[in-house]
Order: C-alpha cells, then sequence, then structure tokens
C-alpha cells in the first residue's frame, strides 16, 4: 500500500495532501492547472522535498531517499527517449541500469515489444517513429524494470484526439495487465474515469474528494466540482425553485432527464457528434443540457421527461 501525507508550499500557494492507495490499484490525481498535481507527483517521486510529511511503501518510508533508491518508475509528458539507442534499446534500458541477466532481460524486452505491438519497430531508432508509436515505447521503458510503483503525469497530454484515444485503451490494458500501483496525474476527467479505480479531486493544493468514478460522478461534493467533472444540469436555487424543487442549488445528473415525455422545451443550441446529439433545451426560463441518438433542429419544440427524485442537492462551491 501507498500513504501518504505531503505539505509543501510555494509563495502564494499551499499543498496538503494525505492519501492512501491499494497494491495495484491506478489512483488519478485530478484538478485543474495549477491545482498542485505535478507538485504533488514530484514530492512523491522525491525530486522536491516535502515541507513536512511521509511518502510510505509497503510499510518502508520513502521520503529520507533520493529519487534512484525509491524504485518508482516515471512517465512523464516529454518522454525524451534516447535518440541514438533503438526502441528495443531503448526499453533495456532500466534493466541494465539494474543489471538483469541477459536472459530475462531478453525475455523481459521481448514481451514488452509484443504487448505494445512495438516487435516491427524494435530495431528502428526513436525518431523514426510516430508520436503515438514513441509513446508506447516510453511505456515500455518505465515499465520494463516492474517498478512497484508508477507516476505518470499527463501520459497522453502532448498527442493529438486520435492517438490519445488509441493510446488510453493501451494504457489501460497495459495497467490492469501489468498489476502496477500507479498515480496518475491529467486534468482531464474522461481520461481519469477511463483509466483510474479511484479518483483524487484536487482543488487548490487540497483534495476534495476521493472515490470511485462511479461514486464522484454521482455523487460530486459540491457545485464545483460537479462542474469540473463535466455535468452540466447545475440548477440555481430559483432554477430549481421554478422546476419544482425546494429553492437551493441541485444537480440534476444525466439520467434524470429522458427525451418524450410530459413537458415540453424548445432547443436553443444542438451539436453534433455523431452517435449523437447534445441539446440545450429551455423548459420553463431553466436550460437543461440532454444527449440523445438524435434530436431536431434549433428552435423546434422538443418533448422530454424529467425525475425530480433524481435531483441532487448540492452545496454551494
Ligand atoms: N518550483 C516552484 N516554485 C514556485 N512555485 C511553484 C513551483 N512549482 C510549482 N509552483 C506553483 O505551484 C502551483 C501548483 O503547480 P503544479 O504544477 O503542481 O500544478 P498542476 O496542477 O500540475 O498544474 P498543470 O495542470 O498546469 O500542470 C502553481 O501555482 C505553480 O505556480
Amino acid at each position: 500500500m501507498l500513504a501518504l501525507s505531503l505539505k509543501k508550499a510555494f509563495p502564494g500557494f499551499r499543498l496538503e495532501a494525505h492519501l492512501e492507495a491499494a497494491e495495484g490499484e491506478v489512483l488519478a490525481l485530478l484538478g485543474p492547472s495549477g491545482s498542485g498535481k505535478s507538485t504533488l507527483l514530484k514530492l512523491i517521486a522525491g525530486l522536491l522535498p516535502p515541507d513536512e510529511g511521509f511518502v510510505r511503501f509497503r510499510g518502508e518510508d520513502l521520503t529520507p531517499l533520493p529519487p534512484e533508491r525509491r524504485k518508482v518508475g516515471f512517465l512523464f509528458q516529454d518522454y525524451a527517449l534516447f535518440p541514438h539507442l533503438s526502441v528495443a534499446e531503448n526499453i533495456a534500458f532500466g534493466l541494465v541500469e539494474a543489471r538483469w541477466p541477459k536472459g530475462e532481460r531478453a525475455r523481459r524486452v521481448a514481451e514488452l515489444l509484443e504487448r505494445m505491438e512495438l516487435t516491427p519497430h524494435a530495431q528502428k531508432k526513436p525518431g523514426a517513429l510516430s508520436g503515438g508509436e514513441q509513446q508506447r515505447v516510453a511505456l515500455a521503458r518505465a515499465l520494463a524494470p516492474r517498478p512497484r510503483l508508477l507516476l505518470l503525469d499527463e501520459p497522453l497530454g502532448a498527442l493529438d484526439r486520435r492517438l490519445r484515444e488509441e493510446l488510453l485503451l493501451f494504457l489501460r490494458r497495459t495497467l490492469r495487465e501489468e498489476g502496477v500501483t500507479a498515480l496518475l496525474v491529467t486534468h482531464d476527467q474522461e481520461e481519469a474515469f477511463l483509466l483510474a479505480h479511484r479518483l483524487a479531486i484536487l482543488k487548490a493544493g487540497r483534495v476534495v474528494q476521493v472515490g470511485r468514478p462511479e461514486e464522484v460522478y454521482g455523487r460530486p461534493k459540491d457545485a464545483w466540482t460537479a462542474r469540473f467533472l463535466g455535468h452540466k444540469n447545475l440548477l440555481s436555487p430559483e432554477e430549481s425553485e421554478a422546476l419544482g424543487l425546494p429553492p437551493r442549488p441541485h444537480l440534476l445528473p444525466p439520467r434524470a432527464l429522458r427525451p418524450g415525455g410530459e413537458l415540453t422545451g424548445v432547443v436553443e443550441e444542438r451539436f453534433f457528434f455523431g452517435a449523437r446529439v447534445g441539446l440545450w433545451v429551455r423548459v420553463r426560463e431553466v436550460r437543461l443540457y440532454i444527449e440523445a441518438p438524435e434530436g431536431p433542429v434549433e428552435g423546434a419544440p422538443f418533448p422530454l421527461a424529467l425525475d425530480l427524485g433524481l435531483a441532487l442537492p448540492l452545496e454551494e462551491g
């Protein structure tokens, strides 16, 4: 198990975090820019000394150890590969350093090349690979020495959307197959939902909520967290009242809205996403967002059903 309790202050910024991750768990640190995600990761890696606190892994206190003695794997956004080494040599790099016997080294490299679908590229130099392939080499290199703990800082950050989606599924499968305990920094909630067993939401240097993706999305702690996680139907006290709810802030989760029903709204905005459309529908002076396989043009009436029993009262945040 990983356990940490850390404090670090910079001028104008204070981080204070207490977290635990179980063996084999992928924990996402999710927060907006400047919330302290990278700082927390650097403290765990030993790249930055804490003002106070500790990092413990499997009962061992890592706090006094320099980064290279923490046996922690990294994958940072600027995943610099060694340009003069082949793909296979890049992956083997940490194994040579850790003095793995030659046979075991070769087996581990072959296994990772296979898993990352890089076998045909084994002898190429990184310069001859696409961005997504380079990213897979970087991931293989980080995983090769079987680090007990893997730290990933925006591992998909620098890639275009299509490559991101492809690698996301790759990363998800790999993390689960390797069973490695991992901390993943991201500002993208969908990435966190897909990759992590649990999320820790950071806001201005504090962990505001921790839980499984479904839990946190289904019961965000406050309006800020709900909005940050991508919820759109956040009702003010006035809007709540207009729909027949008590006059306080509420969250209407997506499953509380269905197309077809008693209420008639008017489509104000329509977004085409391919497999679905997103609609902003005005109902009794309240704008509600709904996604459906199809929907009428802007200005058209749109019947919908609301299940107000699913509305979640929220603290202001
Ligand atoms: N070495 C440093 N010296 C002084 N201030 C720092 C230092 N590193 C980070 N900060 C400040 O600490 C705060 C948190 O930064 P951090 O990089 O951890 O945020 P983040 O959540 O990772 O943001 P992003 O998503 O933009 O990378 C910021 O206000 C930043 O300016």
